[in-house]
């Protein structure tokens, strides 16, 4: 082969790479350092067997898939949530397919607004297995509501709620992590901790707040090289969420309730252990066009912000109409099952 082929070769082989990473980028679910993580990174089927998994809000929607993802890799559960009978249910489930045993499971009901009881839940879990190597802070409600037609009391709830039940029971875990210099804690924060989306004003709030302290928390735990904080951001995925969203006032329901659009909830989930065991510090985890939306939100903000407002417009007016925000516009997705 003379020279000129050769470099022709090689040229072709570039392309062909480019041409190869800019498909994987278009069809993307992730940011690039969790697809890179997916595919080089550690496996959560090595990582998380025999590790306690602390979930909150594991009676529903993402946290009760990652309860199953993670009791079939052999993870020890603590699953919390308010509703004893439906984190049975979840147990259940969980036992029926996996091998864990009856007491690799502990229920433990917690209302995460409740500030009061968050030292004795530690504790519980503590007297169970002796440690906590992964909290998961997944509770939290949306919001589905227009900021001049809402009560005061809904920021109030959405920030009791996501914002401050969080950092509470993250503050009592992490004191025995720092003993041991060892552990993870993961928040499921959303897609709206760093943009501005329509309809969620207070929602929107607690996750920016979210994202700064935990920012903030991670540089002050510099002298814990063995504890890593992990902010997961999904974009929209299937789940309960829309369902149980405060609207205008503290006992309204939303009315609508299709989320077919949506991400499934098992790629939701393999992708925030892939996160968790790849001790990535932020993922974005959702389908195009969120992700592109999400880069352009990073690198051209006010374009960013520009084409938000013509989609605001079309999801106010869904709202308005009594249909779910965005259904209405975007296809039903072919999603990757985990
Ligand atoms: N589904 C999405 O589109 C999406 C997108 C981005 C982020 N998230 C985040 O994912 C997390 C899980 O939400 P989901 O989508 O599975 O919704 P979901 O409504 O199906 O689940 C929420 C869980 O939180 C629990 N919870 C609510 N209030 C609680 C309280 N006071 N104390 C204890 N538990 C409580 C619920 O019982 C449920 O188990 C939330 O933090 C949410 O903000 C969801």
């Amino acid at each position: 082969m003379d020279v000129a082929s050769f470099f022709l070769l090689l040229g072709g082989c570039g392309l062909l790479y480019l041409i190869v990473q800019l498909i994987r980028f278009v069809k993307a679910d992730g940011d690039l350092t969790l697809l890179w993580a997916e595919s080089f990174g550690k496996k959560p089927e090595c990582q998380l067997p025999g590790k306690v998994v602390w979930v909150t809000g594991a009676s529903s929607g993402i946290g009760e898939e990652l309860a199953y993802q993670l009791a079939s890799l052999g993870a020890l559960l603590v699953l919390s949530a308010r509703r004893e009978n439906e984190l049975q249910r979840v147990k259940k489930k969980c036992l029926e397919n996996s091998n864990l045993q009856e007491n690799d499971i502990l229920i433990l009901p917690l209302d995460v607004c409740d500030l009061e009881s968050h030292e004795g839940a530690t504790k519980r879990v503590l007297q169970h297995f002796g440690r906590i190597n992964i909290l998961v802070n997944n509770s939290g409600r949306s919001q589905r509501s227009l900021f001049m037609d809402t009560d005061l009391d809904v920021y109030k709830a959405l920030m009791e709620l996501n914002f401050f039940g969080t950092i509470s029971l993250t503050k009592y875990v992490l004191h025995h992590m720092i003993e041991k210099n060892q552990g993870k804690i993961v928040t499921v924060n959303s897609m709206a901790g760093f943009i501005g989306p329509c309809l969620a004003s207070g929602y929107s709030a607690s996750k920016h707040a979210l994202q700064g302290f935990f920012n903030s928390v991670r540089t002050e735990l510099v002298d814990y090289p063995g504890i890593s904080i992990i902010n997961v951001c999904p974009g929209p995925v299937q789940s309960q969420i829309v369902h149980n969203a405060f609207t205008e006032n503290i006992t309204k329901k939303p009315e609508y309730t299709d989320q077919s659009h949506k991400m499934s909830t098992s790629r939701c989930a393999r992708l925030i252990l892939v996160s968790l065991v790849n001790d990535l510090n932020e993922t974005w985890i959702a389908e195009q066009p969120y992700q592109t939306f999400c880069y352009m939100f990073q690198y051209a903000p006010s374009w960013a912000m520009w084409l938000a407002n013509k989609v605001a417009k079309r999801r106010i007016q869904n709202f308005k109409s009594g249909m779910d925000a965005d259904s209405s516009y975007l296809p039903k997705q072919k999603t990757k099952t985990s």
